[in-house]
Formats: structure tokens, C-alpha cells, sequence
């Protein structure tokens, strides 16, 4: 079943970064979207959960698709007195089947964890709750092979009716994690801007 189908897509900001992309997202399945730097991969990601400008064509989805995205570099308020527990309840995330080493910082402070470990648990957040979509991006920063290892299992327990769609320059992680692949690279509307 298709839980987002783009057709004929342009997105970017004050210009179109990517145009005319046609692709659809299903859900069981993992979609690593590639292509080179600035080509406008987290754009399309943006533009899919409304915050990037779509200048031409449509994506459908059900009016009720719940979509959550996780940003390249999630913000994480410092100075904030709340606890993994605290955050993970407001994002409506479950703890049933929360990894121990996810468990184990429950009742620590979200500004006491480190990049790897505070990456973990916004990803879970993603994952452990009813959304339909999930979008990734670069979801192995800060990540040791220990952490890109839970990440993956993190992934394997996703609900069968989810959809996700990754960015992730880690070929490795890419070829583990996905189910198809696509390259955005032709898709860019200018070449003068992509590396
Ligand atoms: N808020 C913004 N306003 C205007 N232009 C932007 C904005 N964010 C990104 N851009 C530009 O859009 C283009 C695509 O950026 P984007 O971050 O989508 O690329 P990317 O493919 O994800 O790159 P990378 O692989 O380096 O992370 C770049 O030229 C970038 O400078």
C-alpha cells in the first residue's frame, strides 16, 4: 500500500532545488534517498512535512498521514529540566519495548546525554509511536558501531504499516538498512550548486 506517491514534484525555497521527482513510499519499506551534497535531500524531506516551499506537482497522502521527521541536527534545549522519560512521553512515544540501553537513561536528563545516545532517542521517538511516515536524516550522525547496530535493530521492529524514507552518506548503513534506493542527484535543478 502507498503511504505517500509525489508526482511531477518541485521543491525548494525562494527557487526550486529539485524538480520534477515522481516516487512513491510504501509502507514495510526502508527508501534511501541519495545523491550529491546540496543536491536537496533533506529539502525533499522538508517539503514532504510542510516546511520547505513546493512550487509545482502534488503528493498524495491521506489527510490523516501522521508524518514525523527527525532533522539532520535535532535541537535539544540546554539548560532544560526534563527527563528521556518526560521527552519521550510528550512525542506520545511508548517505552514497552524501549532497548535496554535506551532504558538505562530514562530518568536521566535530556541535556546530560551525549550527541550518540540523545540521536538513539529521537530516533525512537520517531519510530515507537502511531506514525505512518518516518523521515530520516542522516540518522547515523554521532553514532559508533554500536550505536548504527541499534539503530538498525531500532529499524527492523518498525511496524509493518510504516514508511520509511532515510538520508545517510553511509554507504554501508545505506545498503543494511534500506529496501530500495533512489538517487535525487538528477533531479537537482541546478548543477552549479551541487558539489
Ligand atoms: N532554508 C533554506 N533557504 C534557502 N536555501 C536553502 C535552505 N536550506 C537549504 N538551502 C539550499 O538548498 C540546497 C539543497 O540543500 P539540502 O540541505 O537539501 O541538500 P542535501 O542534498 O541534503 O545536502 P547534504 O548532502 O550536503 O546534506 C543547498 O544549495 C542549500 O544551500
Amino acid at each position: 500500500m502507498s503511504l505517500l506517491r509525489l508526482e511531477q514534484l518541485s521543491v525548494g525555497y525562494q527557487r526550486p532545488i529539485l524538480s520534477n521527482l515522481s516516487l512513491s513510499l510504501s509502507a514495510g519499506e526502508i527508501l534511501g534517498l541519495g545523491g550529491s551534497n546540496g543536491c536537496g535531500k533533506s529539502t525533499l524531506l522538508k517539503a514532504i512535512s510542510g516546511e520547505a516551499r513546493i512550487f509545482s506537482g502534488t503528493i498524495y497522502k491521506a489527510p490523516t498521514l501522521n508524518i514525523r521527521l527527525q532533522k539532520q541536527h535535532p535541537i535539544r534545549l540546554a539548560n532544560f529540566p526534563l527527563s528521556a522519560r518526560e521527552y519521550l512521553a510528550l512525542m506520545s512515544a511508548q517505552i514497552a519495548h524501549l532497548p535496554t540501553r535506551l532504558a538505562q537513561l530514562l530518568d536521566r536528563r535530556l541535556d546530560s546525554l551525549s550527541g550518540g545516545q540523545f540521536q538513539l532517542l529521537s530516533i525512537w521517538a520517531c519510530l515507537a509511536t502511531d506514525s505512518d511516515v518516518v523521515l530520516l536524516d542522516e540518522p547515523t550522525n554521532n553514532l559508533d558501531r554500536l550505536g548504527i547496530t541499534l539503530l538498525l535493530e531500532m529499524l527492523n521492529q518498525r511496524r509493518p504499516e510504516q514508511g520509511i524514507a532515510l538520508i545517510s552518506h553511509d554507504h554501508e548503513f545505506v545498503h543494511a538498512a534500506t529496501t530500495r534506493q533512489v538517487d535525487l542527484s538528477p533531479f537537482h535543478q541546478s548543477d552549479i550548486e551541487a558539489l
